[in-house]
């Protein structure tokens, strides 16, 4: 008991009690070691006196020789310079527990300064030996380089780290400041595949530039994807390069133009779009301009998605599509067929993943004819321009020119997943000047047989029998083994950002753990994904697995926490990712979850930001984050509720102080404002009919699904009698205007695909007084009156967004076709028709226009109705509108149940302390 006192003073600071405590245990324990060594710590730690700290390790060694003592008089040794003597000490500690890393980490160090750079690095690589797996000797190595002057050494060693355990931003970016000091490493061998493989473990010749390895810039661009807050010196963020142009406005109108079909995957794509068309089959074919070379531009580094079932062919007649070396050009889904037709894909580039051109995943299919592949690269990858992960390839008369991968098959790598086989056919394919650091310059392939002839390609078969022993010690590692379980995990790691990815990524995570059960990074990935994704009895089995071979393992334990919901942050994780997955699931897109529909995942969603918020009740984002998810499901009762109790938890958080300030604004109807529902029948409005399918199809969100909604056809309407009067309209515009006019123009706050030209109503002070009274009195009783079904009651409407639209001929005269994020919506009409030529609000499943007679005329409409602003050709145009929301939950659950979920919660926490204490 003295002791643990002891340690908790000492942890708190006061080194002063915790070394009288530890005195006093010396008298009561004379024999014991362990005081002794304590107060050893407190000097060497707490008060910085390796001398006095010496003296009692010796007294504690005296009594009883530890590990612990010899390795901390290992380490205050070294704190005095002491090199020899820190050596003799580690050897001890080592010689007490052989299986241990520290010390002979430690004395690598000690022996830099003793005898040299050689016996460093002899000693890290027996230590490298001890755990293949450890991250730690791989990290001492690249510190003793670098302490040793940096050079070549330190190269290859960053090098190594960073290709053995491609996981972490700090060593990316280390490596990518490393390599913009000494230029002339980064440089490319005149000839490629000039230098061999390195050795393993580690490679020792001092380092070279090999084919396939990672630049400066990858390098720094991998921090980057690892952790985009990694910071980065400015020698080394000079390197990244420069966001592509903004796409053309008439490439952007193509590609929002392809909401449905078979070309809809294109929709992102404007540098394909234009391109594009449905061919016969439901194909999409991209045709690019024969002979020119069109640079494709990826948001994503993951490149163009082909998504589960669909074929995307690209003819080029000779054609060449450039990515620029900014991402890969693109990665096919399961049940997805690309055809390559006389084109050449060039400047591709996977970031740490594989396929630098074209990636595969189980079940996909590549068909290329006359195509050539030249230099592209994967980059912490394999296959430096096509990888197959259980996928189908066939290539006919293709030439692969000076690709490169990191890690193997400089032109292409196949593996056989056990639950899908790759298969690989090729007629008439060349190679050359392709090349891989770790071996198979052309090909590499696993557990695949090719079918046909490959022309002087340099090809690795492996496979088969390659698995860890399941008996014996950790060194039973194969390399192949090793390579597989890293390259499965980065790609994993890619997929899973991804939307319709999460299957894949979970299938490559799956085959990381099993190719190699010991693998931290492989359990730490998948034991991750399993969490986020709620598939919790899996992630118990993969737990048992891994704890089971590595009992030591310090991940093993904290994964246990996790899964027993103790980390906030796991949690929160876990919520938003859930949260993904119902946005997946509402678009009909195929979810990675344990859940059949989309109130089962919201549930589990919310039951994870809510066990979030138990262990950590004023986390602001947590909060905000729950409302809105809580929103996008159609609970608004519930997410006005969350956003009022988070308030109220973090009254500084931003985004909730936003949506307090919204409701303060636009403040709800009085119950009495439902009277007036009565003063609007039927024929206070022309009906305008919508078809079947008018609901937007590109849902990015649904507030509120239109048809579950609305019914299949439902129906806007026009208002007979004006709802503002003139003066009131007048007044509007002249507010806008005279803001437009001292803020120096109109701003484009709202972001469809082209910017819109509008003032947000919350700016316009004089304007808010009087349209709140508009609203109470004629726009939401009219709204009530014509959706009943879905809005009844006037006082439970809430404002979600207002603005005034200004388009005129010269300037933004258009709106392209979209949904709101609204349950309702309003365009009010600012002036009279006859100010101007077309205009309107556009329908698109009606074909046509439909415009108020006159100023002041509303026209309403459900918000996820696809819609558009009509072109004006002349003149000028001024509408509010306005998104509605209902403040009731979807579900018809009772008002209050998150909350009241969240208090059970609570006392059940409660419950569990109490009987911990009993
Ligand atoms: O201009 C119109 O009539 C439609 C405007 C619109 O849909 C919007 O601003 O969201
Ligand atoms: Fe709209």
């Amino acid at each position: 008991a003295l002791i643990a006192r002891a340690r908790a003073l000492a942890r708190e600071g006061d080194a002063d009690a915790a070394d009288e405590l530890l005195r006093a245990a010396s008298t009561l324990l004379p024999l014991s070691p362990q005081p002794l060594l304590l107060r050893g710590n407190l000097e060497a730690f707490a008060r910085r006196r390796p001398e006095a700290a010496l003296r009692l390790y010796a007294a504690s060694l005296a009594l009883h020789p530890t590990y612990e003592a010899h390795y901390f008089s290992g380490a205050a040794h070294a704190a005095r310079g002491a090199w020899d003597a820190a050596l003799a000490a580690y050897d001890a500690a080592a010689a007490l527990e052989p299986s241990r890393l520290a010390p002979r980490l430690a004395a690598a160090e000690a022996l830099l300064r003793v005898e040299g750079i050689d016996a460093a690095r002899e000693a890290l690589q027996r230590a490298a030996e001890i755990d293949p797996r450890a991250a730690a000797p791989l990290v001492a190595r690249a510190r003793v380089e670098a302490t040793a002057g940096g050079g070549g050494g330190a190269v290859a060693a960053y090098r190594e780290l960073t290709e053995r355990l491609p996981y972490e931003a700090k060593h990316m970016a280390e490596l990518a400041a490393l390599l913009v000091a000494q230029p002339e490493e980064a440089r490319r061998p005149a000839t490629p595949n000039a230098t061999p493989t390195p050795p393993c473990p580690l490679p020792l010749p001092e380092a070279a530039a090999y084919p396939g390895a990672p630049t400066a810039a990858d390098a720094a661009a991998a921090a980057l994807a690892l952790d985009p807050t990694t910071s980065l010196p400015p020698a080394v963020r000079a390197l990244l390069p420069s966001p592509p142009p903004p796409p053309t406005p008439s490439a952007s109108a193509a590609a929002a133009s392809l909401p449905r079909g078979p070309c809809a995957l294109l929709r992102h794509h404007p540098s394909l779009a234009p391109f594009a068309r449905e061919a016969e089959g439901g194909v999409c074919e991209v045709s690019l301009p024969a002979g020119e070379t069109t640079r494709l531009h990826s948001r994503q580094p993951r490149g163009v998605l082909v998504p589960p079932g669909a074929t995307l062919r690209l003819v080029g007649r000779g054609a060449t599509l450039d990515a620029g070396g900014a991402s890969r050009h693109f990665v096919v889904a399961e049940g997805g067929v690309l055809q390559l037709r006389g084109v050449t894909l060039t400047g591709g580039r996977a970031m740490l993943s594989s396929g630098g051109a074209v990636f595969l995943l189980p079940g996909a299919t590549l068909e290329a004819t006359d195509v050539t592949f030249s230099r592209n690269r994967a980059v912490f990858g394999s296959g430096g321009a096509v990888a197959s992960r259980g996928a189908a390839v066939l290539a006919e008369r293709c030439a692969f020119l000076d690709n490169e991968a990191t890690f193997r098959g400089g032109a292409l790598s196949a593996t056989s997943l056990p639950s899908a086989a790759a298969t690989l056919r090729l007629r008439g394919v060349s190679f050359d000047g392709n090349g891989a650091a770790r071996g198979a310059a052309d090909v590499q392939l696993r557990s695949v047989a090719v079918e046909g002839e490959a022309e002087g390609a340099e090809v690795a078969a492996e496979g088969e029998g390659e698995g860890v022993e399941e008996e014996g010690a950790a060194e039973a590692l194969p390399e192949g083994v090793r390579q597989l379980c890293v390259e499965c995990v980065v790609e994993g790691l890619e997929l899973q950002e991804g939307p319709q990815l999460g299957g894949a990524a979970l299938r490559l995570l799956r085959e990381a753990a099993r190719a190699d059960v010991r693998c931290p990074a492989a359990f730490s990935a998948l034991s991750t994904f399993l969490y986020t994704h709620a598939f919790d009895e899996e992630a118990a089995a993969a737990a048992a697995a891994f704890a089971a071979v590595r009992p030591d393992e310090p991940l093993a334990a904290q994964f246990e926490a996790t899964r027993s919901h103790a980390s906030a942050r796991a949690l929160h994780l876990r919520a938003q990712t859930l949260n993904k997955e119902v946005a997946a699931l509402r678009k009909g897109n195929p979810s990675t979850t344990p859940f059949s529909n989309k109130t089962a995942a919201q549930d589990a969603a919310t039951t994870a930001f809510l066990l979030s918020l138990r262990l950590s009740p004023s986390d602001g984002d947590v909060w905000h984050d729950l409302g809105t998810s809580l929103f996008f499901a159609g609970e608004k009762a519930e997410a006005d509720r969350v956003y009022a109790a988070g308030l109220a938890a973090a009254p500084q958080h931003a985004a909730l102080r936003r949506e307090a300030r919204l409701a303060a604004l636009f403040p709800a109807a009085p119950d009495e404002a439902q009277s007036a529902v009565a003063a609007f029948p039927a024929a206070a409005f022309r009906r305008v009919q919508l078809p079947e399918g008018s609901f937007s199809a590109a849902a990015e969100a649904d507030v509120a699904a239109g048809e579950e909604a609305f019914g299949g056809a439902p129906a806007a309407f026009v208002s007979a009698a004006p709802l503002l009067s003139r003066e009131e309209c007048a007044d509007a515009i002249a507010a806008a205007e005279r803001w437009a006019e001292r803020r120096g123009g109109w701003t484009t706050s709202r972001h469809y695909s082209v910017p819109t030209t509008d003032v947000p109503l919350s700016e316009l002070d004089s304007v808010l007084p009087w349209f709140n009274a508009a609203l109470h009195r004629t726009l939401l009783p009219a709204l009530a009156s014509r959706y009943p079904h879905v809005a009844p009651l006037v006082a439970k409407l809430c404002v979600l967004d207002c603005f005034l639209v200004k388009y005129s001929a010269a300037a933004q005269n258009q709106l392209p076709t979209h949904a709101d994020q609204s349950l309702l919506s309003f365009t009010i009409s600012l002036n009279d028709p006859s100010e101007y030529e077309g205009g309107g609000t556009w329908f698109s499943a009606l074909g046509a226009a439909v415009d108020a007679p006159a100023a002041g005329h509303v026209i309403m409409f459900p918000g996820r109705v696809e819609h558009g602003g009509h072109p004006i050709t002349a003149g000028t145009r001024y509408v509010i509108v306005l998104f509605m929301g209902y403040s009731a939950n979807r579900s018809g659950r009772p008002e209050g149940y998150v909350l009241e979920q969240l208090e059970q919660l609570r006392a059940e926490a409660r419950g569990g302390e109490a009987k911990d204490e009993l």
